[in-house]
């Protein structure tokens, strides 16, 4: 019960830093932090609530199926199962979801490309990237309404303890070993993205 604690309390702080940067405009986003291995179980936030908001029923911990364990009236984020994908396919211990208008526009740009490549860029140096011609790419997936549908997309991409995709016109998902390095990505992916767009309007 201490980890669960101790984990909560984790990702409140996580959610309370992205809530200042207004990363959850609209109820929209959703966050997950890794409580045990096996059977693996997780803490994912509440459907629907406004996550700028600190309660007692922010998250609930569940399964690797992202079923509710113990808690049963709280309802797991609708995008629970992207957590399940990357937490039985990596050994990250948080992942984080959030919509802002930067990387929802960047995903409409480039998504028939089916992602955006970084090069040259310093901030592609926060996911282990230090060679000087190396190349982030992020995948960018269609936004299917229909969520197994969508983490079939969505696990096809992951290959990496930590890693970053982008839904297109919704949103998008990092995740890392722990929530420093969960929100280290999700930053550093915020940043290209807002230098990309505002690139592009120099070049107009
Ligand atoms: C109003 S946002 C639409 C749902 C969504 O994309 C999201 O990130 C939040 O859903 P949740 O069930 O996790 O609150
Ligand atoms: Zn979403």
């Amino acid at each position: 019960m201490i980890a669960v604690n101790e984990k909560w309390l984790e990702l409140a702080d996580v959610k309370d830093e992205l809530a200042v940067r207004d990363w959850f405009m609209g109820t929209s986003g959703n966050l997950a932090i890794k409580v045990a291995d096996e059977p693996l179980e997780f803490l994912v936030t509440a459907s629907g609530k406004d996550k700028k908001k600190r309660t007692d029923e922010d998250f609930l911990l569940v399964d690797g199926n992202g079923q509710p364990i113990i808690e049963r009236f709280l309802t797991p984020s609708a995008e629970t199962l992207l957590h399940c994908a990357i937490y039985k396919k990596t050994n990250a211990g948080c992942s984080l979801h959030v919509h802002t208008v930067a990387n929802n526009v960047i995903s409409e740009l480039y998504g028939d490309a089916g992602k955006i490549d970084f090069q040259g860029q310093e901030l592609i140096k926060a996911f282990g990237l230090w060679e000087e011609d190396a190349v982030l790419t992020i995948p960018i997936i269609a936004n299917h309404a229909d969520i197994p549908t969508l983490t079939r997309e969505f696990e096809s991409t992951i290959s990496a303890d930590k890693g970053a995709v982008l839904i297109r016109n919704h949103g998008i998902t990092v995740w890392g070993k722990n929530s420093f390095e969960a929100k280290k990505l999700l930053e550093a992916c915020e940043f290209l993205f807002q230098y990309q767009l505002a690139l592009q309007l120099q070049l107009k």
